[in-house]
């Protein structure tokens, strides 16, 4: 069982086909008091290609992808972007620079219908006194639009963007976030467990939408527990263990039980 070495491009059997990554971490490090949450890792997503990220609880998973989408600002440590060093203060900016994630707390309004809830934070308005806040929206601009990105992404569940989002099911709602991340995050998306509290049938519609993302070029870094899903979808996978990059296998050089081994110790990479 040799892993690939954390540095080492993508396998040219994914559809990860560039050898320059969009984004790179060098030496990440995140400390919370005594607590080390990330114990200086590596990182690289390229284009097109789907990078999970597993790893047992308190691995540092939650604390990376904080770390690349400007939710935490690590101690040390480089991010770069299409090879520019970014520095994120806050997630605004790593909006701003087309990173977009979907954590596992769903940040939904339920009150709010889907069109609104995809532009939420975004909102177009009417032409109108440049600069006023006070511009009404254009509801109908944003509902075309929103049907336009469910289509593009080939979300045939949710025929009606007017509806609240409260009245959908948790595979509907977490579909509403993925594409909106999809229709904003221009270079990286990020899902945290988009799949946790969703059923069998749900999860495939989720995890086909994140097949589709990476078919058309947006590379996904993927948080999840569940190995099957993993080996579904993944490129590549990147083993946190300890708040450290353990290894980086793929479902072809490894097994699930391999993964497993590496990421609970039993096994070194
Ligand atoms: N805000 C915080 N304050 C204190 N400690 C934290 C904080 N966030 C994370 N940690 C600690 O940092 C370490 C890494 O946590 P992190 O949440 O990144 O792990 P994880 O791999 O995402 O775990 P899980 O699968 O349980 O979500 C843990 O020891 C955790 O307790």
């Amino acid at each position: 069982m040799a892993a690939t070495p954390t540095s080492a491009a993508p396998q040219e059997s994914g559809t990860a086909k560039s050898a320059t990554p969009v984004l790179t971490a060098r030496g990440l490090v995140k400390t919370y008091g005594r607590v080390v949450g990330l114990d200086g890792v590596d990182l690289d997503l390229y284009p097109g290609e789907v990078l999970a990220i597993i790893g047992d609880n308190g691995a540092g998973k939650s604390t990376l992808i904080k770390c690349l989408t400007g939710a935490e600002i690590p101690d040390a440590g480089t991010i770069e972007l299409d090879g520019e060093e970014v520095r994120f203060r806050r997630p605004e900016d790593a909006k701003e620079h087309g990173i977009e994630a979907v954590y596992q707390n769903l940040a939904v309004s339920p009150a709010l219908d889907v069109a609104s809830n995809l532009f939420l934070g975004r909102e177009v308005r009417k032409p109108g006194v440049m600069g006023s806040v006070f511009r009404q929206l254009d509801i109908k601009r944003m509902r075309e639009r929103t049907r336009d990105e469910l289509r593009r992404l080939g979300i045939t569940t949710l025929q009606d963007v007017t509806v609240p989002i409260e009245s959908l099911s948790g595979g509907q709602r977490q579909a509403v976030a993925v594409a909106r991340a999809a229709a904003f995050g221009s270079k990286v998306v990020v899902l945290d467990e988009p799949t946790a509290a969703l059923g069998v049938r749900e999860s495939n519609q989720v995890l086909d939408l994140v097949k589709r993302l990476r078919d058309e070029g947006t590379p996904v870094i993927l948080i999840s527990h569940n190995m099957p899903q993993v080996f579904d979808v993944a490129d590549r996978i990147h083993i946190q263990r300890l708040g450290r990059c353990a290894a980086i296998v793929t479902p072809q050089s490894h097994s699930r039980t391999d993964a497993v081994a590496i990421m609970t110790g039993a096994a070194e990479a």
